[in-house]
C-alpha cells in the first residue's frame, strides 16, 4: 500500500481548473515534492487530500483510506502544516499543542510527553510558556510543525513550509524536515523554491496549470538536460548552454563572450528546460 493514492483528481471553480486530473503514488517514506508557480494547483491538491475541499472527481487515500468516504481514519493519518499560520496568538506554546492533542482525543498526560519530546525536537524547549504572538516566524513555523506530528502521523503535509523565511531560517527547517523523514514519516510538500525541491526530495513532481507536467527525481531531471551548464550574455540576452560533462563545457568557444559562468546544472535548467522559459540547448 501507498501512503499518498490519487487518481484522476479534477476541481473547477466556476470557470478556473484548479486540477485538470492529477494522477500520483507516494510511497511509504518518501519525500515528495510539488513544485509550481503561483496558482498551478498545489494548495488545492493539499486542501483536497486533508479532506478541507471537496474534489470535482478524483479519488485519495491516505495510507489506504479514503478522505471522503473514511474521512475519521483518514484524518488521523496525517498532519498538515499550512501556509498561513493558524496558531491560537494569544496562547502560549504548550497551550497549542494541548489544543491539538485534545482534538485528537489524546491524554493530558500523553500531550504533556509529546510536548516535550516534540519542542526538543523541533528545538523550542526553552520557549514552552512562551505566547505565541512573542515567537519569530521561524519559530512559529518549527512550532506549526511540531503540531501537526503530535497526533503521530504516518504522512505530513506541508504547505510552502519556508515561504517568507530568511535564508538561514529555511535551512534550519530543511534540516528538520529531512530529519522528519528520516523517522519514517511520509512528506508531501509544496513549494516555489526549486532549490528546495532539489535539496529535499526524493521525486518531484512539476504543476503547472492544474496538470503534473513531469515526474522524476532530481537526477533524473537533470541528467535529461546535462551536467554542466554555461550561462552567456549574448547580444544582451542571457542564455544557457548544456553540456554532458565537464571536459565539453571547457572546450565551448567563450573567446568572444563578454561575459559567462560555467556551472553545474540544477533543477531549475531543468524546469526552464521544461517549461520553455529560456533558452537552452544540449551539446
Ligand atoms: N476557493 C476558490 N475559489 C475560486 N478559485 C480558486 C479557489 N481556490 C483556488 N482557486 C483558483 O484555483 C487555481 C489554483 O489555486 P491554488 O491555490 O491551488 O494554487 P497554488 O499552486 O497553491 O498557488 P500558490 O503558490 O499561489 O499558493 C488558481 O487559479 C486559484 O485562483
Amino acid at each position: 500500500m501507498d501512503a499518498i493514492e490519487i487518481e484522476d483528481l479534477k476541481k473547477v471553480y466556476k470557470d478556473v481548473t484548479a486540477l485538470g486530473g492529477v494522477n500520483l503514488r507516494i510511497k511509504q517514506g518518501e519525500l515528495f515534492a510539488y513544485l509550481g508557480p503561483n496558482g498551478a494547483g498545489k494548495t488545492t491538491t493539499i486542501r483536497i487530500l486533508t479532506g478541507l475541499t471537496r474534489p470535482g472527481s478524483g479519488r485519495c487515500r491516505i495510507n489506504g483510506f479514503d478522505i471522503q468516504k473514511n474521512v475519521r481514519d483518514a484524518k488521523r493519518q496525517y498532519g498538515l502544516v499550512p501556509q498561513a499560520v493558524n496558531l491560537d496568538q494569544e496562547l502560549t506554546v504548550a497551550e497549542n499543542l494541548m489544543i491539538h492533542g485534545r482534538l485528537f482525543q489524546m491524554s493530558a498526560s500523553a500531550i504533556r510527553k509529546e510536548t516535550d519530546r516534540l519542542l526538543g525536537y523541533v528545538d523550542l524547549k526553552d520557549r514552552k510558556k512562551t505566547p505565541v504572538k512573542n515567537l519569530s516566524g521561524g519559530m512559529k513555523r518549527r512550532l506549526m510543525i511540531a503540531r501537526a506530528l503530535l497526533h503521530a502521523p504516518g504522512v505530513l503535509f506541508l504547505d510552502e513550509p519556508t515561504a517568507g523565511l530568511d535564508p538561514g531560517i529555511r535551512r534550519r527547517i530543511w534540516a528538520l524536515i529531512k530529519k522528519i523523514q528520516s523517522q519514517g514519516t511520509t512528506v508531501f510538500l509544496t513549494t516555489h523554491y526549486i532549490e528546495e525541491a532539489e535539496f529535499l526530495a526524493d521525486r518531484v513532481a512539476f504543476l503547472d496549470k492544474g496538470q503534473i507536467v513531469a515526474l522524476n527525481t532530481p537526477e533524473n531531471f537533470m541528467k535529461a538536460i546535462g551536467s554542466w551548464a554555461i550561462d552567456r550574455l549574448k547580444e544582451d540576452v542571457m542564455e544557457t548552454v548544456y553540456f554532458k560533462d565537464r571536459q565539453s563545457a571547457e572546450a565551448f568557444n567563450t573567446r568572444n563572450l563578454a561575459l559567462y559562468t560555467l556551472r553545474r546544472v540544477n533543477l531549475e535548467d531543468a524546469f526552464l528546460s521544461l517549461t520553455g522559459k529560456k533558452v537552452g540547448g544540449t551539446s
